[in-house]
């Protein structure tokens, strides 16, 4: 899909997309709950398809009723030799799912192999082949990546683990330990990134009635959890502040937009996107569960995404629009995302006339010239086309975002959502 973004000012008011990181995280605690949960507000994007799919082929039952999404598990599905000797999973392009999923399918007693298509062919999951044998867990990858073969039953013990890489591995085994441990067990984490993901995984895994402590991010202790039969779940999938970040964006530099469901009291680390656009100057009205951010002018700012790597996008299209060179920390953390982002960044943002320079850790972005239109490619990369397509919002010239399709990664409906606020856009 190729779509063309022409200079428009953008008005309205729009209903937040829903996280597809709770989603995710939401279907896996279904699978291990022992009875019924109803996932109300559930979002369809291609990662949260990837996660309905893996509970399904695990041997939960999945039904969809308009926004509702109805999960059906038992304890019997990890006990049984269900569904056979051995499946085959994909996890479409997500990340999260197969890093979060591969720990419980290790509570399976037989063979499972996790594929997956498009840039996770190339994400890394050795962290697997260091951890796993250490808790009962065959496992062969293919170099580090999948394909991934592994035969459990993963039996919870007291181990340390490098959080350094990716926060999704210890999701997953938080979630495994969670639903595994038959006395109190705990894992420690040496230098734990993107760590408010590991808030969102404590608070589901809360809410599904699973107790887990934290003593300051480097370890986390697990209790036993009481059986309950039939247990009946209802949990609501939050607004997603990491797409969220691009509707404010595009508020502050095309005119005024009012997002609805975004929730600043959420554990989400995204919502610090509003301290960016406080420290640039945008002008931001937060009201019980909305905010309106209208355009301003702005001035360059300093921001550490070490723990929000999934801002970088949202917070470099804002930056563009700042006057003076805007710092932001992290660039470490983007190197096996979808794409590499430091570089697609650059790439993509330098094509626009937009001086993005990387410094070891830190990317500087020299805002406040005419950014100009131009072809540009998403390099299959969800973020990347929504950081364009905002960007090009008050640009000279058309822009032309090749492989826009990406979005459907996270937000199937973002540029009908950015076309409602009156954003001129044609999509071929
Ligand atoms: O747990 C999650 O929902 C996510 C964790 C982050 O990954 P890392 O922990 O690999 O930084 C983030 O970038 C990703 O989009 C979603
Ligand atoms: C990196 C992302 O997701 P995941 O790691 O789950 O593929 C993302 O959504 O930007």
């Amino acid at each position: 899909m190729i779509v063309t973004v022409s200079p428009s000012s953008v008005s309205g008011s729009l209903q937040a997309p829903p996280s597809k990181s709770c989603m995710q995280r939401a279907c896996a605690a279904a699978l291990i709950n022992n009875g019924t949960t109803i996932i109300d507000n559930a979002g369809n994007s291609n990662d949260e398809q990837a996660a309905k799919n893996i509970v399904q082929k695990l041997g939960a039952t999945v039904d969809t009723v308009r926004k509702e999404v109805i999960i059906t598990s038992n304890d019997h599905i990890f006990s049984s030799t269900y569904p056979g000797k051995r499946s085959i999973i994909s996890v479409g392009e997500s990340g999260l799912s197969l890093r979060m999923f591969t720990p419980l399918a290790a509570l399976f007693k037989h063979e499972i192999i996790f594929t997956g298509e498009g840039s996770i062919l190339k994400r890394p999951v050795d962290f697997f082949e260091n951890v796993l044998p250490q808790l009962g867990v065959e496992i062969q990858t293919t170099g580090g990546k999948i394909p991934l073969t592994l035969k459990g039953p993963l039996k919870p013990k007291n181990i340390t683990v490098d959080g350094s890489l990716s926060s999704q591995f210890l999701t997953g085994l938080l979630m495994a330990y969670a639903k595994a441990c038959t006395v109190p067990v705990s894992i420690k984490v040496n230098n734990l990134t993107s760590r408010p993901y590991i808030d969102l995984t404590l608070d589901i895994l809360k809410h599904f009635g699973f107790k887990v402590e934290n003593e300051h991010y480097e370890k986390f202790n697990l209790f036993p959890s009481k059986t309950v039969n039939n247990h009946s779940i209802k949990y609501t999938v939050e607004g997603d502040w990491s797409n969220i970040a691009f509707l404010l964006v595009a508020g502050a530099i095309a005119g005024e937009v009012t997002v609805k469901n975004a929730d600043i009291n959420s554990s989400q680390g995204d919502k610090r996107v509003i301290h960016a656009l406080e420290a640039c100057g945008a002008k931001l009205n937060i009201g019980k569960g909305e905010i309106t951010v209208t355009k301003n002018k702005l001035e360059s700012f300093d921001f550490d995404a070490t723990h929000s790597p999934d801002l970088f996008p949202p917070l470099v299209a804002l930056a563009a629009y700042c006057k003076g060179t805007t710092t932001i920390k992290g660039v470490n953390r983007l190197l096996h995302k979808e794409s590499n982002r430091a570089s697609t960044l650059q790439s993509e943002f330098r094509k626009l006339k937009v001086d993005v320079e990387i410094n070891g850790d830190l990317m500087l972005i020299k805002g406040g010239n005419q950014i100009k239109g131009a072809k540009v490619s998403s390099h299959n990369d969800h973020r990347i086309a929504m950081a364009c397509a905002v960007a090009a919002l008050g640009a000279k010239g058309n822009t032309i975002i090749h492989d826009a399709d990406a979005v459907n990664k996270s937000y199937p409906s973002f540029f009908n959502d950015i076309k409602k606020l009156k954003a001129s856009l044609q999509i071929s």
